[in-house]
């Protein structure tokens, strides 16, 4: 399992293509009839993947977290990209359909997933049990935002947040970009108490995003394809523009669950 390990700001300028894509962008996750893990030395998050064509996949604690289970001291979102899975939490199934999460609490002592798809995994240490919620798709709170002028009409959907699914340190929604709309999260933001991830799903086999990160002041582009995800410490920016419309799992965890708490960038002082 490989680790991103923390990057010091200031050094952020002197990385090159392949020092930057080593430290930030997250990529392989998805191979099938397996379950893969990166580790972000950041809030110590865990970012997985699996695929699936029949068959069931228990979810373990990779070896660096040393624990008997997976959420022995951590919780868990399960994201469905695609597909049928059912996941199973110590004898209760819940069933997902695409784009459906589901939140896993701590003390789960097993977790296996079956059925014909794609998940993504994402995983924060919990100080705290919340119980375990599936959140769907066309259930959860959304907000409609962006216009066609600027290309960004999207659907902003929050699944584990304070108002919605509880958690103890994770926060998660999927953004989706209408046809035609290609920018995310423009203007951006940092968000100082907490590292965000995007993962982005939906871009097709040739289809790219464009994403920016690092310090207002001093960006810089990791292009990303389907099934990739960019780790944003607090001090970076996290936006991109497609080749096409797409969406994004954007998850987070560090010191608050406030989804408002974020330090606006004014587009005029990109650099
Ligand atoms: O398109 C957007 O704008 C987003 O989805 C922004 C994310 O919700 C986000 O960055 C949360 O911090």
């Amino acid at each position: 399992m490989r680790t991103l390990p923390s990057t010091h700001p200031d050094d952020f300028a002197r990385l090159d293509t392949t020092a930057l894509r080593d430290r930030f962008l997250v990529d392989g996750l998805f191979a099938a009839g397996e379950v893969r893990w990166a580790h972000a030395d950041d809030d110590r998050l865990l970012l997985g993947g699996l695929v699936l064509d029949g068959g069931t996949l228990p979810l373990e604690a990779p070896s660096l977290v040393a624990a008997d289970s997976l959420c022995q001291r951590r919780e868990l979102a399960v994201v469905c990209l695609g597909g049928r899975l059912t996941v199973d939490c110590d004898g209760t199934g819940y069933d997902l359909d695409e784009l459906d999460v589901l939140y896993v609490g701590r003390g789960t002592a097993s977790v296996n997933v079956s059925g014909t798809g794609r998940a993504y995994l994402v995983s924060a240490p919990a100080h705290a049990e919340r119980p375990t919620s599936l959140g769907r798709r066309d259930e959860v709170f959304a907000a409609d935002l962006g216009s066609r002028e600027e290309a960004n009409v999207r659907t902003i959907r929050r699944y584990v947040h304070a108002d919605g699914i509880a958690s103890a340190n994770l926060v998660l929604g999927i953004t989706t970009l209408a046809p035609g709309s290609v920018w995310n999260t423009m203007p951006c933001h940092t968000h100082g108490r907490r590292t965000e991830v995007y993962l982005y799903t939906g871009l097709g086999e040739d289809g790219r995003v464009v994403h920016l990160a690092g310090p207002p002041d001093a960006t810089r582009s990791i292009v990303v394809a389907d099934g990739e995800a960019v780790v944003s410490p607090g001090w970076s920016v996290h936006t991109g523009v497609g080749t096409r419309a797409y969406s994004f799992v954007w998850a987070m965890a560090g010191e608050n669950q406030d989804y408002a708490d974020m330090q606006p960038v004014d587009v005029t002082a990109l650099r």
